[in-house]
């Protein structure tokens, strides 16, 4: 039997079949829980979820629901019915499976909802976003690249130019993932473009109108993180200077 604090075997205790467990038995491929299990497996092919880092947390708007994942489990081995759900109006959960723990990051989750209404939000332990936060000081800056055009402009429709510049602002880490939440607040507030937030020496919150766009911008994201660290490693400035 795995020991209990690294490599817990996760199984659901819950007593009945719920409606969600119904409804996630029901093989529905893109129901929340469903798509939270396929999604931490992708990501932790990607490096972004391992040793039990990292989750993602999906919204129904129509329900006023958010499912997150567990705490401290293998991401990449959770199952439909170890998710927890949670009643996005008085933040009660209305199903909590049993010997598990709700995310750490649940409340950054939720201040992504509450602040910029998202549909789902993302947390890496991206090595691309850790080594990014130790190359840039108060914000991660690029610009004159085509994947900027995969990231929303926020403050209006549409996306970033290829010639705009993708600010990202980064705030210090804290022993435990909770207190990052008003710190996290302050920076989702002072930078009303951003659709992410740099964790220094942890990693990445990205969150997005619906899963799906949530995923593209986390994947575009990495993808220009990484590519700053081979451009600064170069000797290229990230940010395309003035011709
Ligand atoms: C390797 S421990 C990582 C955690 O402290 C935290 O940073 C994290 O990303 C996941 O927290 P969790 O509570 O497991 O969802
Ligand atoms: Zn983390």
């Amino acid at each position: 039997m795995p020991c209990e604090c690294c490599h817990k075997e996760i199984e659901s205790k819950s007593k009945s079949e719920s409606d969600e467990d119904q409804l996630v038995i029901s093989g529905n491929a893109e129901h929340p829980a469903n798509l939270i299990c396929e999604l931490c497996r992708n990501f932790y092919e990607n490096g972004w979820v391992t040793g039990t880092g990292g989750g993602i947390s999906i919204r129904d708007r129509e329900r006023e629901l958010l499912y997150l994942a567990p705490s401290g489990v293998q991401k990449e081995r959770i199952i439909p019915k170890n998710i927890f759900v949670m009643d996005f109006k008085n933040k009660a959960y209305i199903r909590k499976p049993e010997n598990l723990k709700p995310s750490a990051c649940t409340p950054l989750f939720i201040a992504a909802y509450g602040i910029r209404n998202a549909g789902a939000c993302i947390h890496t332990h991206s090595q691309s976003a850790v080594l990014c936060t130790l190359l840039f000081d108060k914000v991660f800056e690029i610009s004159s690249i085509e994947q900027i055009k995969a990231i929303p402009k926020v403050t209006e429709p549409g996306n970033l130019w290829y010639s705009d510049k993708l600010v990202i602002p980064i705030i210090e880490n804290t022993e435990k993932e909770e207190q990052l939440e008003s710190t996290l607040r302050e920076a989702i507030e002072k930078y009303p473009g951003t659709t992410a937030v740099l964790v220094r020496r942890h990693g990445i919150y990205v969150w997005g109108e619906t899963v799906w766009k949530a995923k593209v911008y986390n994947e575009a994201i990495d993808y220009l993180l990484e590519l700053a660290i081979k451009m600064r490693q170069l000797g290229i400035p990230t940010v395309k200077q003035l011709e």
